[in-house]
């Protein structure tokens, strides 16, 4: 079953094609690449998907429900409420926080805990509170982050704060995740890491996930299917072994790093 269908995608910045007639399917539970070479529309697709941008034209229709829904015209706040999370090239985590507390306000986006009932922090609130901290300290420690629960965001290293984001994320419970950049500035160890929490978390959560990656080993082990943008327009798609003997791929990253 298709979970997100995208026809006609096309943004317009003044005279500039971001993204050019994109027509794309991803079916429940994949886990999907999306690549290209810098400039090719990536990122601009993402802010399309999430409400960021609106489409100068096109449709993207989310398939959670009875009746799929038109997430064209709609706030980034009301398709992250329809279950769509994401994580952004440049980190933005609340920095001043802790990281429990940058976990637990994805969660409270989620979980109805109250204005009223957190400002009069009556037993109801604090019981709701337990309950959640329980199953942040539990996602943090997939991530290998439980023992910093009480570390300022800003203190935590370069990787910690990536997997932090995803943590961030998957807290409001998502059924589909975009994931941008995320091994961006890891090393290579930290980016093998990645990779198997990755396929790890799209398992256990049950999650269709879309990963732009310019970490080409990353994108080539995690990834099911994989779709390759350039100068905004759909050039290839294909399994990770068709992706790597394309030769329009292969043109395109010609003198590209690897
Ligand atoms: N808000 C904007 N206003 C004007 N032009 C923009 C805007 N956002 C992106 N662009 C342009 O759209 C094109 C696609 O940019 P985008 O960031 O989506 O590419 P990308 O594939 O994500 O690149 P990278 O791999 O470098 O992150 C680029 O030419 C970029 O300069």
């Amino acid at each position: 079953m298709s979970i997100l269908s995208v026809e006609k995608l096309t943004k317009q910045f003044g005279g500039l094609t971001a993204v050019s007639d994109i027509n794309l399917s991803i079916q429940k539970n994949e886990l999907v690449g999306l690549i290209g070479p810098n400039g090719a529309g990536k990122t601009t697709f993402f802010n399309l998907l999430t409400g960021v941008y609106k489409p100068t034209k096109g449709k993207i229709s989310l398939n959670v429900g009875k009746e799929p829904i038109s997430l064209i015209d709609k706030r980034t706040d009301q398709i992250a409420s329809l279950g769509i999370a994401r994580t952004f090239q440049n980190i933005r985590l609340f920095k001043q926080l802790t990281v429990m507390d940058n976990v637990l306000i994805g969660m409270h986006q989620k979980n109805n805990v109250g204005t009223i009932r957190s400002i009069l922090r009556v037993p109801s609130f604090f019981k709701m509170e337990d309950k959640l901290k329980k199953e942040a300290l539990e996602l943090l420690a997939i991530f290998n982050l439980e023992d910093s629960a009480d570390v300022l965001a800003e203190n935590l290293s370069y990787g910690q704060q990536r997997r932090l984001e995803i943590v961030r994320a998957l807290a409001t419970e998502p059924s589909l995740l975009f994931l941008d950049e995320p091994a961006a500035g890891m090393n290579p160890q930290e980016s093998v890491e990645l990779t198997k929490l990755i396929r790890k978390i799209q398992q256990e959560f049950d999650l269709t996930v879309i990963l732009i990656e310019h970490d080409m080993s990353v994108v080539m082990n995690v990834c099911e299917r994989i779709y390759v943008l350039e100068y905004g327009r759909l050039l290839a798609e294909g399994t990770p072994e068709a992706i790597r003997s394309n030769p329009d791929v292969l043109r395109a990253y010609l003198g590209e790093e690897e």
